[in-house]
Order: structure tokens, then sequence, then C-alpha cells
């Protein structure tokens, strides 16, 4: 038997459109047009791929887009006043500083003068304790897209094990508190874990956020399992011919797609949830400054 695929890019589609309809409310009964700003350092080919796609789907989906590209040797300095005008501007209610960030900035200073209220990837010390005391956060995009995807597949957590591979602050960590948040019963795991395999063959729920090419193989996952691969890996693909590459998770799809009851795919799996969910958390930020509801099935 062959597991269900968990398409993320449709789950993602059908996010941006909720977010859109939400951005025309806004805009229609309120005069407001959600904003976000993204800041990136330097010209690192991927980052440049998934900023251009954030301002791309931020304007589709009727929102303003803010894109500030700035030379790789940019001072700390020249950042923060950056990010101080950005939290004082009315346009503006989300930021994102692309990460990672060069080696002469000190990257937590920089995401803590973020505003909170506009901290759309949730890496503000302020939202990371709110999310781990269970208060209302803004929650990291990538995780908040997982949950989405599981709370879609399988409806309710309560009681499940789960087990998140990787402890990073952007991925693993949120992952397991919204994990907590749906009463799973939740393991961390990470490069100390001794007998992964073992670990992950507990797990109903087994989120895979790692880093390293296909490296959870097929006998890791117990039958039936729902798998959520966060992994972006690119590979020596020499079958579509010379220099060539492609993308891969850290899940090693063919051995796992024939044991796992539902499986996301890497491309069109998580990483098209992770901009939608960037979406979406810039219209709930709106929301809040404005002391508006927020929208229905786009938090945590
Ligand atoms: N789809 C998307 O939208 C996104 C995808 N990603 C992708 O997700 C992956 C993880 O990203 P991120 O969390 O930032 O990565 P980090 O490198 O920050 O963290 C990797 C984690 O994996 C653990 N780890 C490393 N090697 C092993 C091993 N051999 N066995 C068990 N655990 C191990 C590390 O453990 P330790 O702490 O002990 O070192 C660490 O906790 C990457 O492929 C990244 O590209 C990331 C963000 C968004
Ligand atoms: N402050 C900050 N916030 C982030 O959320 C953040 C970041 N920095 N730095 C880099 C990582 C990575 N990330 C991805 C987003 C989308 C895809 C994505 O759309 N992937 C497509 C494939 C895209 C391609 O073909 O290259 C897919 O998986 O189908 C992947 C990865 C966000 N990150």
């Amino acid at each position: 038997m062959s597991a269900t695929l968990i398409d993320g890019k449709a789950f993602a589609a059908t996010i941006r459109e909720k977010v859109a309809g939400h951005v025309r409310h806004l805009h229609g009964e309120h005069g407001l047009t959600p904003g976000l700003a993204v800041v990136l350092l330097g010209e690192d080919p991927a980052s440049q791929v998934y900023v251009r796609n954030k301002g791309k789907q931020t304007v589709e989906a009727g929102m303003a887009s803010f894109e500030h590209k700035l030379p790789v040797e940019t001072s700390q300095a020249e950042l923060l006043a950056l990010i101080a005008r950005l939290n004082a501007a009315p346009a503006v209610h989300g930021i994102l500083v692309q990460l990672p960030l060069p080696a002469h900035i000190d990257a937590g200073k920089v995401l803590d003068a973020i505003d909170p209220a506009k901290d759309v990837d949730g890496f503000h010390v302020l939202n990371v304790g709110r999310l781990a005391t269970g208060q209302k956060a803004m929650v990291p995009c990538t995780p908040l897209g997982c949950l989405m995807m599981l709370r879609g597949h399988l409806g309710d957590m309560s009681g499940a094990e789960a087990v998140v591979v990787g402890r990073s602050n952007i991925v693993g960590k949120p992952m397991a508190q919204l994990l907590l948040g749906e009463n799973c019963t939740v393991t961390i795991a990470h490069s100390r874990t001794r007998d992964l395999g073992e670990v992950c063959r507990r797990a109903d729920i087994l989120v895979a956020a790692v880093g390293r090419a296909q490296m959870i193989p097929g006998d890791w996952v117990r039958p039936g399992a729902t798998v959520i691969d966060v992994g972006i890996n690119r590979i020596a693909a020499p079958e579509r011919g010379e220099g060539k590459t492609r993308l891969v998770g850290d899940v090693d799809f063919d051995s796992a797609v024939g044991v796992a009851g539902a499986i996301t795919p890497v491309p069109g799996g998580v990483g098209p949830m992770t901009i939608a969910c960037l979406l979406a958390n810039t219209v709930t930020a709106c929301c809040r400054a404005n002391d508006l509801a927020e929208p229905e099935g786009l938090t945590a």
C-alpha cells in the first residue's frame, strides 16, 4: 500500500484564498491594507528565490509588499535603524528578516529588535515565551503550516505519539510546542538522541526537521504513521543531466511512502505552506493591531 500524499501546494492555495478573502474584507470594511516588509542581506541565491516568491504572493493576496535588499556588508547598527523605521511605519504590519544573517551580525539582537506585534516569523523571545505558556502569540510559519496540514489530515490528535526530529528555534522547538497544544505526547529528538530509529518508530506523527538529505529511511517509520518532511536539501541529480540538482527532504521518500499512512512530498509539501502562513500571520498581525476580529482558520 502506498501512503496518501498530503498536498502542501493545494493546501497552501486554499490558505492563500482565505487570506485574500480577509484582505478584501479589511480593505472594504475598514480601509486597511495589510503590509509585509521583508529584509534581505546579501545575495544568497536560495534566499533571493524565497524573498521573490514571498513578495509575489503577498501582492497576489492584495497586500502591500515592502522589500529591503541590503548589501551583505550592511552593519548591525544600520540594520537596527531600518528595523526601528519599520516598527514605526503604520503601513507595515509584518516584518521578516531573512535568515541566516551574515556572521558579523548578532541575529538574536536583530530578531528581538522587531516589534513583537509585527513579528510575523514568531522568532522574538516574547512570542516564543507566549507560545510556550499557551498564550496568544505570533507562531513561526513553518511549524504553523505543518500544524494546519496535520489538522486537515488527522483532525483530533489527542493522545497521539508525536516525534519531532530537530530542536532548532525556528522549526523543531515551536513544532513540539504546537503538538503539545494538540494534546500529543511529544518527544524531541536531536543529534545526541540514542537509537533514533527506535524513537522514530514510536511515532504516530513524525516530523523531520534535520537538514540531512533522505536520512530517515522507511524502516524508521511506524506503519500507518503521518510523516511531515520539513527538510529542504539540494542534491546532485545526474539522471537529469550533467550538473543538475533536485530538492529532497530529510525523509527517504521512496522507502517511506510504502510504510506511512500519509506523507508530505518535497518539493510541494511544507515549503509552500510556510509562505502561505507568512501571509496569514501578516493578516493576523494587521487585525490585532487594529483591534479587529481575527480570520478563522488561519491561526494556531
Ligand atoms: N520547508 C520550509 O519552509 C523550511 C525548511 N527548512 C529546512 O528544514 C531543515 C531543518 O532546518 P532548521 O531547523 O533550520 O535546521 P538546524 O540546522 O537549525 O537544526 C537541525 C536540527 O537537526 C538535528 N540534527 C542534525 N543532525 C542530526 C542527526 N544526525 N540525527 C538527529 N538529529 C540531527 C540538530 O541537532 P542538534 O541540536 O543536536 O545539533 C538540530 O536540532 C533544513 O533542511 C531546512 O532547509 C527550514 C525552515 C523552513
Ligand atoms: N526569517 C526567515 N523566515 C523563514 O521562514 C525562512 C528564513 N528566514 N530563511 C530560510 C527558510 C527556508 N524557508 C522556505 C520557504 C519556502 C520554501 C518553499 O516554498 N519551497 C518549495 C520549493 C522552492 C524551490 O523550488 O526552491 C517547496 O518545498 O515546494 C522553502 C523554504 C523559509 N525560511
